[in-house]
């Protein structure tokens, strides 16, 4: 019986279509031999679960490998200044070949292209990119933080160019950038401003006028540069009161209680509401398109090649604006860029946007800052909450210290950057939405610089527009090319906010 058995086991072996039985290992017992039987079964099953895992594995990478490439990889920079063949960007210093012209002219055609927004992979702090910018010199461009993701570019301007910046700027004429106060110091700044009661307060902060408070809103308020209403003790009752609130929401009556003035009699005397100063500069914008000085042409052109967006982005963003910061002057942390909300819409894209929206904000993907002087002392740009591990509104007004405040607490932030002729600073104000569009707007990029306490600041900001709804963007820029070809010659120009109202917004 048992050999009977034996012996069907072995058939079967055989039919299996392996190797005659002759020729293989006969173990002495029969349990062995089963097992045998059943490890081939099992290992053919096993080949083929590995190489079905193999085949999912391989397909993975290479579509992580295609997904880096289109959207984060260190693609291609361009030599701007004209020259196409150069070399561009590169890690450890080889060039990597990358042909792209920039145009001067605006490429009405290429929409598909715009709905991709590269970025370039910082990697790490204090990772440095060889970065081809001019003919006939490379750059080095260094991560200083991944949280915002900001780089530095040391000599990308050169001398000659930060004079003739500088000189355009005098020609065209400074205006001051609006302060909440007078220019006589801290003191006078807080002189009572309005007096609102609690229920004026609450509309204020309203934004969608619902009559309930969502932390968004709230936190929209804290963010203004002007910080001026609500101090950072109100500011850090509310949001306490309101992660207390189970709606996660406050309700008018929740409102009067953690506002409740009357308690702290000496922040909010008689309710009055107090202005700070929020920044003292003077500021004009320099126009970049045809027709305007070959070195702001060149700089527009070398912040296309820096950042990879399509040209057309960059040729309809703003135009270049200049500061000038005198002995004192400073602006208080902020934002550069806004929160989406369903009640703002971007102003650059005014023309496509939706007219019923409440208020104009600007959209900035990204933030280029050039240094066109150096300061003795002070001056510093400072990105207070750079690279913590968690952004925290409460920390920021934490009692005593208001890190937004710069006049006060600018030696208290993450990082410092002392400005030095020629040095630009790129940082991304937004996040990646996850599709190659731009996203969320990164609290950490939050930044102001520190007051001039000896010599004279210049510097300069190229925004770079774009707008988080990604149709409204290709509406804008067709609604724009159809402009162009109705009437050639007419350059479309953005019109800039100026520096106060864009701060209010944000
Ligand atoms: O001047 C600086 O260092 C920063 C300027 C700035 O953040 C701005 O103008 O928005
Ligand atoms: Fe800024």
């Amino acid at each position: 019986m048992e050999d009977e058995q034996e012996s069907i086991i072995e058939q079967e072996e055989y039919e299996d279509g392996d190797k005659p039985l002759s020729t293989r290992y006969r173990p002495p017992f029969r349990t062995a031999r089963m097992q045998i039987q059943r490890s081939n079964v099992c290992s053919r099953a096993y080949f083929v679960v590995v190489m079905v895992f193999f085949h999912v594995y391989i397909l993975n990478v290479i579509g992580l490998l295609l997904y880096v490439h289109y959207n984060n990889g260190p693609g291609e920079l361009v030599s701007a200044d004209g020259d196409t063949s150069a070399a561009s960007v590169s890690q450890g210093g080889t060039p990597l070949p990358s042909p792209t012209p920039v145009s001067e002219e605006l490429h009405v055609e290429d929409h598909s292209q715009s709905f991709s927004l590269p970025r370039i992979e910082g990697i790490r702090v204090g990772h440095v990119q060889q970065v081809s910018l001019v003919p006939d010199r490379m750059h080095e461009m260094k991560t200083i933080s991944l949280k915002p993701l900001l780089f530095e570019i040391p000599g990308f301007l050169s001398e000659e160019e930060c004079r003739v910046v500088v000189q355009l700027a005098q020609l065209k004429g400074l205006m001051e950038s609006q302060t909440t106060t007078t220019s006589q110091g801290q003191e006078e700044s807080n002189q009572p401003l309005l007096s609102l009661s609690t229920e004026e307060v609450f509309s204020l902060l309203d934004l969608n006028q619902d009559r309930l408070l969502q932390k968004q809103e709230i936190e929209s308020h804290s963010r203004s540069r002007d910080g001026t209403w609500l101090n950072p003790d109100n500011l850090r009752q509310i949001l306490t009161g309101l992660e207390a609130c189970p709606t996660g929401m406050l309700t008018l009556e929740d409102f009067r209680r953690v506002y409740d003035i009357s308690q702290h009699p000496g922040r909010q005397r008689r309710g009055k509401l107090r202005s700070r100063f929020k920044q003292r500069s003077k500021h004009t914008w320099l126009y970049q398109g045809q027709g305007s000085h070959h070195v702001l042409h060149t700089l527009r052109n070398r912040v296309t090649s820096l950042t990879r967006l399509p040209s057309t982005l960059v040729e309809l963003s703003e135009p270049l604006q200049v500061i000038r910061y005198e002995h004192g002057d400073f602006s208080n942390a902020h934002h550069d860029s806004s929160p989406s909300h369903s009640e703002t819409t971007c102003a650059h894209t005014r023309l496509a946007g939706n007219t019923s929206a409440l208020t104009e904000v600007s959209c900035r993907y990204l933030t280029m800052l050039f240094y066109l002087s150096s300061v003795e002392e002070g001056g510093e740009t400072t990105f207070p909450v750079a690279d913590n591990r968690t952004y925290d509104e409460q920390a920021l007004v934490q009692e005593g210290v208001d890190l937004i405040d710069t006049q006060e607490t600018c030696g208290r932030g993450n990082l410092r950057i002392k400005p030095t002729a020629g040095t630009a600073l790129l940082w991304y104000n937004h996040l990646s939405d996850g599709r190659g569009w731009m996203g969320e707007l990164d609290e950490y990029s939050l930044h102001g610089d520190c007051p001039i306490r000896h010599g004279v600041k210049w510097v300069a900001n190229n925004w770079v527009n774009v707008d988080p709804d990604s149709q409204r963007q290709a509406r804008y820029q067709r609604l724009v090319a159809q402009r162009k070809q109705a009437k050639p010659g007419m350059e479309e120009h953005y019109q800039p906010l100026s520096h106060s109202n864009l701060h209010q917004d944000l």
